[in-house]
């Protein structure tokens, strides 16, 4: 016994027949109809007849003597997500850009929560939807990951060798996902522990100069030469001794990470045929890619330890062998006796130093901004170091600096309010319907905007207020996360794979500075963030670090 069905208006509208006969329940039905149609989330498939309405029993919809039509839940069809009206050639860039999180936020009040964006020609779709946000994250059926799409966020810098910047189709994507997780497992951070101290521990005569001369800096600047330390050190195992004096410029492959990363976001706002130009950003972004990896290459030459012995790769306690994790990667074997191949390593390490520094740089920044803007977190913090035994001198171990409950709460609302992450693409393999009944077409861009989601007043309370102790269950972390309604590190398959190394930096750092320093607010203006740049960094924070001669006591409970 057959029924045609269908969704959407014309000119969208597609249609099936279905063979009813061995399907014994509406569950099953809307299962099959689930996969004909590609609806991420079959279950939420509703039937509805023009002549009779809503058919809510498998046997109203076998006696329907017309075509059936599949809603989602208001009863509403299919339909392509709504956008902005789009101008020639810019599309809807002025009503996008300067300020593209808040003009986002400006949309989905007004459109819904799956919005069409077109920007000089290139086509992205932009939820605030936790539940698409955890479909499209999802590798599989419909969503993945493809750099080598033109319109993807990344494509100007589609390296097919390395992690976050190749397709997950790319030959190299399992390999390097072999090797680079356990280099930076819990166990791995917890042993380069001492070398993110000491490395943290490096911008302290600057911050006393400052303190001294009653000075005040532009917060980010400092991070970012902080976290480019942090980072390499860990990597490869290199002091780049950023604070020698107050005004050290970064080292150059820092520098170069810096340029790539602004001329590649630049790049990508562009029509598509800027980015083929001969001359000028394009060509620059050419020069410095290359620039770039013959430096980075040299570097990890020189953190490979000659003639060690090669780390097995399933023995967790290999990466605590080695010196460093370039040291790790290049020595480590899986159980064929294999290595990774020298371009994936080289293209490996270039992306760690880079995802990792840039992202740190700017979660460290806002964590300071965190310090500064929301009162009493940064007396909370000092009190809390100070009754886990801070003295100024303590070697903090990693389970040391997680067992501080109020500074892991203070790190994740950081992150929840100011997500240094906010253009995570994913492409649609297929036609899919999106929860909500939106229809994605092939080969299209999502992005699920994490800033927006992580406001969203419809999964928090007092969204926009700053509150650590909304964590303090530890509980509401892993639900908001397996919701979707957390997301700092994006999910699935493609999701970052250094978020033990950059919670554990963070926290020593706010461990080394809290303890030294009160940071006292200097900026003159509204702070504002960077829309030309991969995360969101704040441009024109300013704070004085101001050297503490008083501590408090131990509380009573902890003495
Ligand atoms: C505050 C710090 C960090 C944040 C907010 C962050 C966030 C993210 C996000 C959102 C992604 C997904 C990107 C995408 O799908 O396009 C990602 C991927 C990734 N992150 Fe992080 N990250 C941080 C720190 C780090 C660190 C310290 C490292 C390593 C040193 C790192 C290495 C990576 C890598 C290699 C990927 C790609 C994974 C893949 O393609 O499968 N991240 N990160």
């Amino acid at each position: 016994m057959y029924q045609q069905f269908y969704m959407g208006k014309e000119p969208t509208i597609k249609r099936e027949s279905v063979d009813l006969s061995s399907i014994k329940t509406l569950r099953q039905l809307q299962s099959s109809l689930g996969q004909i149609f590609a609806w991420a989330d079959s279950s939420s498939i509703l039937f509805h007849s023009e002549s009779q309405g809503s058919l809510d029993s498998l046997e109203a919809i076998g006696s329907a003597k017309e075509a059936i039509e599949l809603r989602v839940a208001g009863r509403t069809s299919v339909q392509s997500p709504p956008g902005p009206r789009v101008l020639p050639v810019v599309g809807n860039h002025y009503e996008l850009y300067p300020d593209p999180l808040g003009n986002y936020d400006r949309l989905f009040a007004r459109l819904g929560p799956v919005i069409k964006t077109t920007n000089m020609g290139t086509t992205i779709y932009i939820t605030n939807d936790a539940e698409i946000s955890r479909h499209v994250l999802r590798e599989g059926e419909f969503f993945t990951k493809t750099t080598s799409d033109p319109s993807h966020p990344l494509f100007y810098m589609r390296e097919q060798t390395a992690l976050f910047t190749c397709d997950s189709e790319s030959p190299a994507f399992p390999l390097a996902h072999k090797f680079v997780p356990p280099a930076l497992s819990p166990r791995a951070i917890a042993h380069y522990g001492p070398l993110i101290q000491d490395a943290a521990r490096g911008v302290l005569n600057v911050f006393e100069e400052m303190s001294e001369r009653a000075l005040a800096c532009n917060i980010y600047q400092y991070m970012f030469k902080l976290a480019g330390q942090l980072v390499f050190r860990v990597m490869v195992g290199k002091d780049l001794q950023h604070f020698q004096e107050l005004n050290t410029p970064p080292t150059l492959a820092i520098r170069l990470f810096g340029e790539y990363l602004k001329l590649m976001k630049k790049t990508s706002l562009r029509p598509q045929w800027h980015g083929y130009l001969p001359f000028g950003e394009p060509a620059r972004l050419r020069v410095v890619r290359n620039l770039l990896f013959s430096t980075i290459e040299t570097e990890m030459d020189n953190a490979t330890t000659k003639g060690a012995e090669p780390l097995p790769l399933n023995d967790p306690m290999s990466p605590i062998k080695a010196a460093c994790v370039a040291d790790f990667l290049a020595r480590a074997r899986d159980t064929d006796g294999q290595g990774l191949p020298r371009d994936i390593l080289l293209g490996n390490t270039v992306v760690l130093l880079g995802a990792g520094f840039t992202t740190t740089s700017s979660l460290l920044s806002w964590a300071i901004y965190s310090l500064v803007k929301y009162p009493g977190n940064q007396q909370r913090l000092l009190q809390e170091l100070v009754d886990h035994g801070a003295d100024g001198e303590r070697k903090w171990s990693h389970d040391e600096l997680h067992a501080m409950k109020f500074m892991d709460c203070f790190v994740k609302e950081t992150m929840r309010l100011h997500s240094p992450s906010f253009q995570t693409g994913r492409n649609a393999k297929t036609d899919v319907v999106l929860p909500g009944g939106y229809l994605i077409p092939k080969g299209s861009i999502v992005i699920p905007c994490f800033p927006t989601i992580h406001k969203n007043p419809a999964y928090w309370d007092n969204p926009t207020r700053f509150e650590p102790d909304r964590w303090l269950d530890p509980t509401v972390a892993t639900t908001a996360t397996r919701k979707g309604i957390y997301s700092p590190f994006a999910a699935g398959a493609r999701g970052c794979v250094g978020f033990n190394l950059a919670t554990m930096q963070v926290k020593m750092v706010l461990a080394e500075l809290v303890y030294r320093y009160e940071f006292e607010d200097a900026s003159t203006e509204p702070v504002i963030y960077d829309p030309e740049f991969l995360v969101v960094r704040p441009l024109n924070f300013y704070a004085s670090p101001i050297r503490r001669t008083e501590w408090p006591s131990r509380s009573t409970a902890t003495k």
